[in-house]
């Protein structure tokens, strides 16, 4: 059973499929691609007017509390607190009128809206990692405070998930947040070199943007990963062949 993750359309599509082979609605889809569809488990939310997209959207940083007394791996991933913040950015949901059905047969909508009317994260409790969010936990994700969802998702590829979980959260020593590490004693060795930062299309003109840190391990530079925009890194004293591009 390989691990899953769904994000917006995802967590769509996971209902859609589920709706098709558990439920067994074979026309299962949603409004958003058929007009026609009979079984449509997910439809355009009531404050979504059609044919006016500009502002009708879902969006931005909403509140998504998890329901009491659940078994839920997404939960505990989030430190089991009871509600979490995260962004949004969709206008479709699932169809209220289809949760009973869905979630008697196994599939369990363990987050909600504040309402409680909005499904905004599902499980299935039995399968090793099949999580699906309806908002986007990408935006909110960080080098050094990777996000909840994306966590699990590599743990449970990697058959991390519950020595992660038994460690109550905790990454072990020997399995480090960064890949970069191959032991320990580097860690000892860790040292913060001043670079400038310039964006890619201003090279030519050597317009600094900022100044960072860049981690090194005895010289080497750790890769810096998940930048949101193309950048080209000029460490100090180094000639222009010696520059680091990321793209
Ligand atoms: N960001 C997305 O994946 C959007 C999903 C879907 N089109 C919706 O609006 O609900």
């Amino acid at each position: 059973m390989k691990p899953f993750l769904g994000i917006c359309l995802g967590f769509q599509t996971a209902v859609i499929e589920f709706a098709r082979n558990v439920l067994n609605l074979k026309d299962a889809n949603s409004a958003e691609c058929s007009d026609t569809v009979e079984h449509a488990v997910i439809i355009d939310m009531p404050e979504h007017n059609t044919g006016d997209m500009g502002g009708t959207m879902r969006l931005g940083k909403r509140t998504t509390v998890f329901k009491p007394n659940i078994q839920s791996k997404i939960k505990r991933l989030y430190g089991n607190v009871e509600q979490i913040e995260e962004r949004h950015r969709h206008r479709y949901e699932v169809n209220p009128k289809y949760i009973e059905e869905i979630e008697k047969q196994g599939l369990k909508f363990v987050g909600v809206d504040i309402d409680a009317e909005r499904m905004e994260i599902l499980e299935l409790p039995s399968h090793p990692y099949y999580v699906a969010v309806q908002f986007h936990p990408e935006y909110l994700s960080r080098p050094m405070d990777p996000s909840p969802p994306f966590m699990g998702l590599i743990l449970a590829a990697k058959d991390r998930l519950n020595s992660y979980f038994a460690r109550g959260c905790k990454l072990s020593p020997r399995e480090p947040q960064s890949d970069y590490y191959d032991s320990d004693d580097e860690l000892d060795h860790l040292t913060l070199k001043q670079a400038t930062i310039y964006s890619t299309d201003e090279t030519d003109g050597r317009k600094p943007d900022k100044s960072i840190l860049l981690p090194q391990v005895g010289g080497k530079l750790l890769q810096i990963r998940k930048a949101c925009v193309p950048v080209t890194i000029l460490a100090p004293n180094v000639g222009p062949e010696e520059k680091l591009q990321k793209k």
